[in-house]
């Protein structure tokens, strides 16, 4: 592995010039994991130049800081989130909105500190990083397929759980904000399903990381594609079904599913086990209680619903966070399914286990609700017609109907609809009624 010239400066150097920027900055951020916990300090676990920061031009540097807040269970590591710092004397205007502050102390005082990704230049020397494998300092790259040279970047602007650039529409690169030790499913698994012959992902074409921790993953950007829950709202909105689309996406992910199971381990539980299962919802839903106070009139309610499931025997590799936003569909009509991340707010270990596919069935159904609540009538109808045929295309493809064990799906909508009361509760406390209203429903009917 070729490596290039680079500098790894020692962390303490940086850290007193940067901390004050970054106390008034991360916590802002979408993708900061965080939210509602104070930040009480950081510490960096790697500082790497990927372009000089005291050269005449701008300077690019990528950080793994970690981010301490009270209220970590003991023994556990404080966040870790992923970094790229541009680093200019001069801040051109059109870069004036991504400032992060100015340098106030140190060798570099003065300098303007900004999202290095908001930069062309930087982002286009990132992408030109990722086409030749190597190494710069702690950080590997690799490429499974030559790339074409300079694309011109843009960066995604979606409301994301990490941050998107496109290079030149041929090819988008994720990379990951909050960083754990270990393969990211975003990678592992599509690389999987490439393998086993799956085209219904885009396939990783490069990617790179630091130790155990992938970073970030480039795959082929699909130009043609809208994602399903701008379909779904354009369907209500103009009145139309979406049993058709919601079919073949039922196909799709049982598809996914298949292959999943043909690439990487699947096995059955011992009875003793699935009991488990219940009991990771039991305290799954414990938290979120404590999180959200709303949820604690529910709790008898739906700690009865996850009793009732008994079943959840076959367990594999799954996709852990399935919603409509998750799918594309090109302009041939076919459905594509992305971000293989799993939960956000989950530990990393727990996203990797082997879980029931009635678990990703469930958190299409969810999204399916979602979308009808977030439309003006109310069509429940709608949402229910999506429901049964997203199953009906599911069980024509795997050969297994969802809906024959109902007590075990509705458990599995029910831990989906207290994940997204804690998710909303964070990040979008407007759209709280639509998980709660689920709740309501779930816990007394
Ligand atoms: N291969 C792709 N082709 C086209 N658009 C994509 C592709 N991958 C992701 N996107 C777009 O980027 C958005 C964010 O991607 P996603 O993997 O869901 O990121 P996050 O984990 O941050 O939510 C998606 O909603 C989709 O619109
Ligand atoms: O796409 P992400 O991996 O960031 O997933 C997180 O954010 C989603 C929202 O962007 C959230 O999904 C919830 O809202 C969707 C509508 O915006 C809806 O279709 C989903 O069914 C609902 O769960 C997801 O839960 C969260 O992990």
């Amino acid at each position: 592995m070729p490596e290039t010239a680079s500098t790894t400066r020692a962390p303490d150097a940086l850290l007193p010039a940067l901390t004050p920027l970054l106390h008034e900055w991360l916590p802002r951020q979408r993708w900061f994991a965080g939210k509602g916990r104070r930040v009480t300090g950081f510490t960096l676990d790697a500082a790497t130049e990927l372009l000089p920061l005291d050269g005449a031009g701008p300077g690019l540097l990528h950080l793994l800081v970690r981010v301490e807040q009270p209220g970590r269970p003991a023994g556990t590591p404080a966040d870790c989130y992923q970094l790229l710092l541009g680093v200019r004397t001069q801040l051109p205007p059109r870069l004036a909105p991504a400032l992060i502050g100015r340098i106030r102390q140190g060798p570099l005082a003065g300098r303007a500190v900004y999202e290095g990704l908001r930069d062309p230049r930087l982002a286009g020397l990132l992408y030109e990083r990722l086409r030749t494998p190597g190494r710069t300092g702690p950080l590997r790259f690799h490429a499974t397929t030559p790339l074409p040279p300079a694309l011109a970047p843009r960066v995604l602007d979606a409301e994301q759980s990490n941050s998107s650039l496109v290079f030149g529409d041929s090819f988008i690169l994720k990379i990951f904000r909050r960083v754990s030790p270990g393969a990211n499913p975003d990678l592992e698994l599509p690389l999987a399903l490439a393998g086993a012959g799956c085209a219904r992902v885009p396939a990783p074409v490069a990617w790179f990381e630091s130790g155990a921790s992938t970073l970030g993953v480039l795959q082929p950007y699909l130009r043609d594609s809208r994602d399903g829950w701008r379909l779904a709202l354009d369907a209500l909105a103009d009145g139309r079904e979406f049993t058709t689309e919601a079919r073949a996406l039922g196909r799709a992910t049982a598809e996914v599913h298949l292959a999943l199971a043909r690439a990487l381990p699947t096995r059955r539980l011992a009875p003793s086990e699935t009991e488990l299962l219940a009991a990771a919802m039991d305290r799954r839903l414990h938290e979120a209680a404590q999180a959200v106070p709303a949820l604690l009139p529910h709790v008898p309610g739906l700690r009865a619903v996850f009793a009732a499931a008994s079943g959840g025997a076959a367990v594999q590799r799954i996709h852990g966070d399935l919603h409509l936003g998750q799918t594309l569909r090109g302009s041939d009509g076919g459905w594509a399914v992305i971000d293989f991340e799993g939960e956000p707010a989950k530990p990393l270990d727990e996203r990797r286990s082997p879980q029931p596919t009635v678990r990703d069935v469930a958190g299409m159904l969810r999204s399916f609700d979602y979308a009808a609540r977030t439309h003006r009538p109310w069509n429940a109808d709608w949402a229910a017609r999506c429901r049964a045929a997203y199953c009906t295309g599911y069980a024509e493809a795997a050969g297994v109907d969802p809906r024959a064990d109902p007590a075990l799906l509705r458990a599995y909508e029910t831990d989906k609809a207290v994940y997204e009361v804690v998710y909303e509760a964070r990040h979008r406390p407007d759209w709280l009624p639509v998980p709660m209203s689920a709740i309501e429903r779930l816990s007394t009917s």
